[in-house]
């Protein structure tokens, strides 16, 4: 059976390739990628992750069996253990400290991806809100299995801990629990006639998971 995940990324088309093949993945495959874009891709994505832990804790606000209270709070953990790796990173590579990463301004790209995540899981439901945060989870999972065979042909591939991390077999395992999390919500509330909203949720954050990796370009140029 088709998931409900597999229509909403064949709704988006080209947008997911955009997001999932994006130069900056191209070039972390190749081992190319400049190192101050990455640095500003983990201050962003730092700033990114506090406001999707809160999504997360949206989830588990708009949740009414403690099974999906579970989920909600397994994806908050999640979050904050890539936190953790995003500030060892930095402190390690560039001596950024926490503080200083807090007291970098949010990309406006960044505010409007994660503001529209938590409008549409505050104006919706649970499944509009794990819909949202599809692209996210599911989309990384993806990227981090493109990705293994570089960091399987050189152990010491400059990105070897960021692949590593997202072609481990937890991480894939995330991507599997999250489509079927969205087949088990939908079998509850789903309705032919929610799909295109959802589609357009689906899409719209997928567009700006695209936008994410530009930015990290477009603030490392800003700095040169
Ligand atoms: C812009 C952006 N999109 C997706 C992720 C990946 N991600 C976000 S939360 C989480 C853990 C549980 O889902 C993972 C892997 C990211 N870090 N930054």
């Amino acid at each position: 059976m088709t998931t409900l995940f597999e229509r909403l990324k064949e709704a988006a088309g080209q947008e997911w390739l955009n997001y999932t093949d994006h130069v900056f993945i191209q070039q972390m495959e190749a081992g190319t990628l400049p190192p101050e874009v990455f640095k500003e891709y983990l201050i962003q994505d730092y700033r990114f992750l506090v406001q999707f832990a809160r999504a997360y804790a949206l989830q588990a606000y708009k949740s009414r069996t403690m099974a999906d209270i579970q989920i909600a709070s397994k994806g908050l953990a999640d979050v904050i253990h890539e936190t953790d790796l995003h500030v060892k990173r930095l402190e390690t590579g560039w001596g950024v400290s926490r503080q200083q990463i807090e007291s970098t301004p949010e990309a406006w790209t960044n505010v409007a991806y994660t503001r529209f995540v938590l409008d549409a899981g505050s104006s919706g439901d649970l499944l509009d809100l794990v819909v949202a945060q599809a692209p996210c989870a599911i989309g990384y999972a993806e990227i981090g299995e493109r990705l293994k065979p570089a960091l399987e042909a050189n152990p010491e591939h400059p990105y070897a801990e960021w692949i590593g991390e997202y072609s481990a077999d937890w991480y894939q395992q995330v991507k599997v629990e999250t489509i079927s999390h969205i087949d088990a919500l939908a079998a509850r509330t789903f309705t032919e006639e929610r799909f295109s909203e959802l589609a357009e949720i689906f899409t719209t954050a997928t567009r700006m998971e695209a936008q994410f990796w530009q930015t990290a370009f477009d603030l490392a140029a800003a700095n040169a």
